[in-house]
């Protein structure tokens, strides 16, 4: 107890995860606590919200920050939202990750990287690096990052496959500052069981609506009532048109219920718990574009 030297000291802190869509932030995120927290997807932009997922070992206790992508293309009030959200995520952190795809380096990550702070030490994450056909590749684009910004470390790694990731906990770790955990050890998120419960259903709603809708759609939970080891939850899934209605009922109702099944099935295992899950699709024409609408859904930023 009386130990003082730094070596052994706890260690607690914010890691901000930040890059363009689709790099693997949440995928990242997921693997680093262990726990699924934040939605993954194909499609682009599926991060809403800040979401933190926590991992606590016996030496750190690290606090992530799921940032939605970069905007850097449309102009609607969602956008401005999230882009709003990130700014402010990156100034309260003690070190940033900034996330790109393996030997790609677009005009879109240099938007991003051009808006990390100074002052804030940037651990850079090459992903996907399972997808290198050609491993030897790695180390001169390894080395070309390495000019465009004096980043704290550079870790190759993936996280779909899980390689490497320790590797990325051991940088980060000496860039959190000595403290007492910030959160209950046990916690993986600081987020509301009714809150996962409605990225939960909205990843499904992607994962099996596809390409075919854009992105107005958002869900609410209306009810979420807990009843010993049981959960009653009530939700609407918000679309913007009628017919968008009409694609995510599916024909006879067959596809809300596999959306309703699959995503109730995953609550019973996040939750321990029986689950018992009504979904209701509604349509709110025009919430996208109403900062009024998009705050009482939740997108508070
Ligand atoms: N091959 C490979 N694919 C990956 C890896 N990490 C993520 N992916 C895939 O890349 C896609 C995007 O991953 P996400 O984690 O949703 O990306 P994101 O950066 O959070 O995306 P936004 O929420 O749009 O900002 C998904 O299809 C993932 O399965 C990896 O290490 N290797």
């Amino acid at each position: 107890m009386n130990d003082t030297s730094s070596a052994s000291a706890f260690r607690a802190g914010y890691a901000a995860i930040v890059g363009r869509p689709n790099v693997g932030k949440s995928t990242l995120t997921n693997r680093l606590v262990g726990h699924k927290v934040s939605i993954v997807s194909r499609k682009q932009q599926t991060t809403r919200h800040r979401v933190h997922g926590i991992l606590t070992t016996d030496r750190a206790q690290f606090v992530f920050v799921d940032t939605p992508g970069f905007q850097t293309r449309h102009k609607r009030a969602l956008n401005r939202l999230m882009n709003r959200t990130v700014t402010q995520a990156l100034s309260e952190v003690d070190v940033i990750v900034f996330v790109i795809e393996a030997c790609r380096f677009t005009a879109e990550d240099a938007q991003v990287m051009d808006l990390l702070p100074e002052h804030v030490p940037v651990v850079l994450v090459i992903n996907k690096v399972d997808r290198l056909k050609d491993k030897k590749l790695l180390l001169p684009f390894i080395a070309e990052m390495a000019q465009r910004r004096p980043f704290a470390e550079i870790v190759p790694l993936s996280a779909e496959k899980d390689e490497h990731t320790d590797e990325l906990l051991r940088a980060l770790e000496p860039y959190l500052p000595e403290g007492e955990p910030i959160y209950d050890p046990d916690m993986i998120t600081d987020r509301s069981e009714r809150f996962l419960a409605a990225e939960y259903l909205r990843e499904k709603v992607f994962r099996l609506v596809g390409d075919e809708l854009p992105y107005g759609i958002a869900v609410e939970i209306e009810r979420y009532e807990t009843e010993g080891n049981l959960r009653r939850i009530y939700a609407s899934v918000i679309v913007e048109r009628e017919p968008h209605k009409a694609i995510i009922i599916g024909r006879g109702g067959e596809r809300i219920k596999r959306i309703a099944t699959e995503a109730r099935q995953e609550l019973e295992n996040l939750l321990e718990a029986r689950v018992y899950l009504e979904v209701w699709v509604k349509v709110r024409s025009g919430w996208a574009d109403d900062e009024q609408a998009l705050r009482s859904l939740g997108y508070d930023g």
